[in-house]
């Protein structure tokens, strides 16, 4: 069949760039909802790849980045780490991964994390997965972690908090009102958690 003549090729090309996208899930819920520990149950079953943002940072610290002390710093204060550095981050592992499915833990979370990802990756995600937790059972669980992380004490933790609830939640709204968020019951047994998460991921693949 031939092609319009007035079918611009700008538009075609657009069009199978956008089809060569990446599946995102982004995955959020406060500290300690649970996020990395079903992230790990959801690769078992489904083919996606995790990057946790965290991790990423915490690597790049490691790595010895000319951003380390900076990174290391923002991170024990419970702070949100500049945008830039996170996505740029997240974009290299994606990648470097050789796949095309990702879970997102942990980002975005604010609203600048939300608008530089979608200028630089240029992705949507294709939903929002949120763990719903009560913030008593989170401040249990990373007491109880014992991963050695410098953010996991009674001060930090309660810092997250607030950034979570002033920064984070008006994230999850915005994936509410466009029809993306799924959220799930985190307060529940790990086992019970991932039983309505498989539903998810059921019911979207
Ligand atoms: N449903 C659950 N019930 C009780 N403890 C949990 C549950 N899910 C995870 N945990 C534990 O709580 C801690 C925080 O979980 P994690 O997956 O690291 O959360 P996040 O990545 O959201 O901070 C870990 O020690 C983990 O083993
Ligand atoms: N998008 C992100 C994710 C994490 N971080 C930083 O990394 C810290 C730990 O994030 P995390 O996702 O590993 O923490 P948990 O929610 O898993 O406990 C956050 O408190 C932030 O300081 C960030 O700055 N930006
Ligand atoms: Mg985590």
């Amino acid at each position: 069949m031939e092609t319009p003549v007035d079918a611009p090729i700008k538009d075609k090309h657009e069009e199978s760039q956008r089809l060569q996208k990446p599946t995102v899930v982004f995955v959020l819920g406060g500290p300690g909802s649970g996020k990395g520990t079903q992230c790990a149950n959801i690769v078992q079953q489904f083919s996606y790849t995790h990057l946790s943002a965290g991790d990423l940072l915490r690597a790049e610290i490691r790595s010895g980045s000319e951003f380390g002390t900076m990174i290391q710093s923002t991170i024990a204060e419970g702070r949100i780490v500049p945008s830039e550095i996170t996505v740029k981050l997240l974009c290299k592992a994606m990648e470097e991964s050789g796949n095309d499915k990702f879970l997102i833990d942990g980002f975005p979370r604010n609203e600048e994390n939300r608008i530089v990802f979608e200028n630089l990756a240029k992705i949507d995600p294709a939903f929002v997965l949120f763990f719903d937790c009560p913030e008593e059972e989170l401040e249990k669980r990373i007491m109880n972690r014992n991963q050695g992380r410098e953010d996991d004490n009674l001060e930090t933790i309660k810092k997250r908090f607030k950034v979570f609830v002033e920064s984070t939640l008006p994230i999850v709204s915005y994936y509410e009102s466009e029809g993306k968020l799924r959220k799930i019951n985190a307060a529940k047994p790990s086992e019970e958690v991932f039983e309505e998460v498989k539903y998810v991921f059921a019911s979207e693949t």
